[in-house]
């Protein structure tokens, strides 16, 4: 019988399967909180059409691959732990095309502890999360996009916002003195696959920190376009780069109705709405 209808683009796995992993040594212990995606790709379209189940690897089994292989891993970054879950997947399963391993880690910092830091136990962090989506078909090249999110940060000085459209809309008024905080979320994509990928996440981020703080800003946008420069100059490897910072509005509160100045020193931050800004940077040919 022919169908009016085809399967198209489809995928499946399993998300959100977290995982701490306790590494221990003579003197202490390190630890992470990961919370991992494992997506695959291939010849599924029986089970869409059919029912015909006998391709499918079962999202069950796909949760304990993800535990058996952090077990077993030596690997020291959350690309390189994908990377083995990614190879394992593709070798044993000949009817997947592709595997697609998403991982978000959670900040814990070690505790302090009389002014010094403790060797076994930790503290959660702020909401930053440091991410990565690794993928790879059957006898290809792994693809590494990594990246952070939810980093919120905030300039109280060298801010200004002037020169925009004025029409019979709008009511902001220019500043050329305001606070700019933002919730930053980047990623980058890497060049090649094999590189001690935490020494260039750290320096991504450094570099994009350390623009946030100096840069004299005439608007987000400017400022997002010179974070992602620097970023670019910091680490060679990495090709383009997305930035997202939404503009978190901090408004300035009116005492001169109570007759007292308010020398740009009391504000109401405001989570909604707030300005979407995202580009991304990448490398002229
Ligand atoms: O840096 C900014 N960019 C904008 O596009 C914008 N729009 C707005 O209302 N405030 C701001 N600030």
């Amino acid at each position: 019988m022919s169908s009016r209808f085809q399967l198209a683009e489809n995928r499946y796995g399993k998300t959100r399967v977290r995982l701490v992993k306790v590494t221990r040594h003579a003197h202490g212990n390190d630890m992470f909180e990961w919370n991992v995606r494992v997506l695959l790709r291939g010849d599924f379209e029986t089970a869409h059409t059919e029912g015909d189940n006998s391709k499918i690897l079962a999202t069950d089994t796909m949760k304990n691959t993800v535990y058996y292989i952090a077990g077993r891993s030596k690997a020291t970054s959350m690309e390189g732990y994908a990377k083995e879950l990614i190879d394992f997947l593709l070798s044993r399963n000949p009817q997947v095309s592709s595997v697609e391993v998403h991982i978000e880690s959670v900040l814990w910092k070690r505790l302090t502890v009389d002014g010094k830091p403790h060797p076994d136990s930790f503290m959660r962090g702020s909401d930053e999360h440091q991410t990565t989506t690794v993928e790879r078909a059957q006898n290809g090249e792994f693809a590494v996009t990594s990246g952070l999110a939810d980093l919120v940060i905030m300039k109280t000085a060298n801010s200004a916002f002037t020169g925009y459209i004025k029409e019979s809309l709008t009511s902001l008024k220019e500043t050329t003195d305001r606070l700019f905080a933002t919730s930053l979320s980047a990623s980058w994509s890497y060049m090649s696959d094999d590189f001690n990928f935490n020494a260039e996440r750290t320096k991504l981020r450094e570099a994009m920190l350390k623009t946030f703080a100096g840069h004299t800003s005439l608007s987000v946008q400017q400022t997002l376009y010179a974070m992602a420069e620097s970023a670019l100059e910091a680490v060679p490897s990495v090709s383009e780069i997305e930035l997202t910072m939404p503009n978190k509005h901090c408004i300035l509160i009116d005492l001169a109705r109570f007759g007292q100045e308010n020398p740009n020193e009391i504000f109401v931050p405001t989570d909604e709405p707030s300005g979407f800004i995202q580009a991304t940077v990448k490398r002229t040919a």
